[in-house]
């Protein structure tokens, strides 16, 4: 019973998605003039920042009526990961509304919601006569799905973004099939980890020791045997997901190879393997460097290895970089009220299994959530038939207007800046 010319929270919502911003060539020019424009309506100050030429990073103010006490920040990014379209029940850039309210597209879950609701959260508190205390700012970022470098990295580390005078700042989090809305306090940090083989190459028939296939598959099985050992944590109930350590396989790569394929009669003289590997904000770095570098690619059984490191997991002061979710962080109680406030249930906050922008905010020693408020929602980010139902949407938005006007009330802790 739509119709196209409708324009509420909804088809806004829709028509950011529509947005076809997947990698490896996101545009980032469209939605960024879709913001603008509604930012300008909704009456905010703009600014689009380039750091790195065709990275723009969008930037929208709500100046506070005390602009000199810190700030607060409510980012997202503008990026997805691909879509394989033929796979998918609705096409990924459709934003396809089914009669249940679910609302089809690449970016539905991960993040475009927040990217929205943030703006029409503000448009409700504009309009009710609503006046913030504190100064509101609300970023569009690029390139946070393949690691931030040249959009959240960057920007954390301008002359731009120390001007913000930041004091706490929100990111995106992920769904929960349950009734309870999810919240997390640290990131586990990515690290790239490549093992190399060599050996003795040979006749496919021949039996003898150091082939570089033999050699990488004890790698692959002691790799095995570790992920199966932290699983086992998960499987028994004494860890969280994002509380151990992740080792995916994620290619394997050998054989002699012609432009007729394999030659399956030659042992190769060379193998390797690819991981994502994962660690908690607790790990000791140098023991998982001392594992792999004896254990899973030593250089006595001809390995040799790779390790590229995306993120830090302590921040500039060599503290883990974890935001505190106890009474020591008084935007954690103002934020957690906040959500009750508005009759919803806030899940036990948790570390995130996966990587957001988030970690180079934390790093400069600024308090960051990463909170998606979708509740009832199975988690579909970076899976076919990303949904979100209509309903969900409209309730963040609601969410957000209490969780906005609270912190940007927050008068601060006296004798402290806060
Ligand atoms: C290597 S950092 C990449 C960041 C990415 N973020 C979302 O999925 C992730 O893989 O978690
Ligand atoms: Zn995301
Ligand atoms: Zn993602």
């Amino acid at each position: 019973s739509s119709s196209s010319s409708e324009d509420t929270p909804i088809t806004r919502f829709q028509q950011y998605l529509r947005f076809i911003t997947t990698h490896p060539n996101p545009n980032y020019t469209a939605p960024i003039s879709f913001l603008l424009n509604q930012a300008q309506t909704i009456g905010l100050t703009t600014r689009t920042i380039e750091i790195v030429s065709n990275k723009p990073i969008l930037l929208l103010t709500w100046l506070g009526s005390n602009p000199n006490i810190p700030s607060i920040l409510f980012n997202s990014h503008l990026d997805s990961v691909p879509a394989e379209s033929d796979k998918w029940i609705h096409p990924p850039f459709s934003a396809h509304r089914t009669i249940n309210g679910n609302i089809y597209a690449r970016g539905a879950q991960d993040d475009k919601c927040i990217g929205v609701q943030y703006l029409e959260a503000i448009r409700n508190l504009k309009s009710r006569g609503f006046v913030p205390l504190r100064t509101i700012h609300i970023s569009y970022v690029p390139e946070e799905e393949i690691g931030g470098f040249d959009g959240m990295m960057k920007f954390a580390d301008s002359s731009e973004f120390r001007d913000l005078n930041l004091g706490f700042a929100m990111d995106e989090g992920q769904a929960n099939p349950g009734d309870e809305f999810r919240v997390f306090y640290a990131d586990r940090t990515p690290w790239e980890l490549v093992i190399k083989a060599k050996g003795a190459p040979g006749h496919g028939a021949k039996l003898y020791d150091n082939s570089a296939m033999e050699n990488l598959m004890k790698s692959v099985e002691l790799i095995s045997k570790f992920r199966e050992t932290q699983f086992d944590f998960v499987k028994a109930g004494r860890f969280a997901n994002s509380e151990v350590i992740s080792v995916n396989p994620v290619y394997l790569k050998g054989g002699t190879v012609t432009s007729s394929g394999f030659v399956m009669n030659m042992q190769p003289s060379e193998a390797e393997a690819g991981y994502d590997l994962r660690l908690p904000p607790m790990t000791d770095p140098d023991v998982m460097r001392k594992r792999i570098d004896e254990e899973w690619a030593p250089s006595i059984r001809n390995m040799t290895y790779t390790v590229k490191e995306k993120g830090m997991l302590r921040d500039h002061l060599g503290r883990p970089l974890m935001t505190p979710t106890n009474d020591s962080n008084p935007w954690w109680s103002i934020f957690k009220q906040a959500v009750e406030a508005t009759g919803a249930k806030l899940a036990k906050p948790e570390i995130l299994a996966s990587t957001t922008d988030s970690r180079f905010i934390r790093n400069l020693g600024i308090p960051v959530l990463g909170f998606s408020p979708m509740s009832n929602t199975p988690i579909l980010l970076h899976d076919h038939n990303e949904f979100l139902e209509d309903t969900v949407f409209m309730k963040g938005i609601e969410v957000y207007e209490s969780v906005i006007s609270a912190l940007s009330s927050f008068e601060g802790v006296s004798g402290q800046v806060i």
